[in-house]
């Protein structure tokens, strides 16, 4: 690791997110999103305002990608929100599931088109520039539509390369940068996105 900021020994990741389901079942489609999909691997905790996961990195990208796709498979526009989070951990609750393998437990291979804005902050580090354009350019060998906007990248396509690119960044940042985080705005079934197509 080239930069030892923080003083946490756990590489324990964490991930605070919120779903908004544009409709009056709104508790439902959040609820049942929860409770559908396998969190097993995870630590987790849903308040009223939002949803706390921490864990190991590749079932914290699992579950959060699994409560999305539940949520956008009722077809409403739905709208999550999600900061993620590696290298201070303030507490050690949660730590008990950094023994689980690597194994992902839920299936998220649904077709699903969506839109993100994601921005990475390698904390602390002189080279912060050149970690974010690293993994920008890295978004855009995967096929996804990649454009620059102001304080994020936006990514546009299937949900399941939009949450393996977001992995992938955030995998390689943490692993030259000890504390990192990464913001994550993502939209299905959005009434714009018909309106994007429609002028292609
Ligand atoms: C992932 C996620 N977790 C918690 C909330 C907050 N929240 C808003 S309505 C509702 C159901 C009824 O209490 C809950 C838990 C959210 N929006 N998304």
């Amino acid at each position: 690791m080239d930069n030892q900021v923080c003083n946490g020994t756990s590489r324990i990741v964490g991930c605070r997110f919120s779903v908004h389901p544009m409709t009056e079942d709104f508790v439902s489609v959040i609820l049942g999103a929860l409770e559908e999909v396998d969190t097993s691997k995870v630590w987790m905790q849903t308040d009223d305002v939002s949803t706390c996961i921490r864990g190991r990195l590749p079932h914290v990208f699992d579950v959060t990608q699994a409560i999305f796709a539940q949520a956008a498979k009722t077809g409403h526009h739905v709208a999550f929100s999600g900061t993620y989070s590696v290298g201070c951990p303030g507490d050690t609750e949660g730590d008990v599931y950094m023994s689980e393998d690597d194994t992902k437990v839920n299936n998220s291979d649904i077709d699903q088109y969506a839109a993100c804005d994601f921005a990475l902050y390698p904390l602390g580090s002189d080279s912060y520039m050149d970690m974010i354009m690293e993994q920008v350019e890295a978004a855009k060998q995967r096929g996804l539509a990649v454009e620059s906007i102001h304080y994020a990248t936006k990514l546009r396509g299937e949900a399941k390369e939009i949450f393996a690119t977001l992995e992938q960044a955030f995998t390689v940042t943490q692993e030259h940068n000890s504390h990192v985080v990464m913001t994550a705005s993502i939209s299905a079934n959005s009434p714009s996105h018909k309106k994007e197509t429609d002028n292609e």
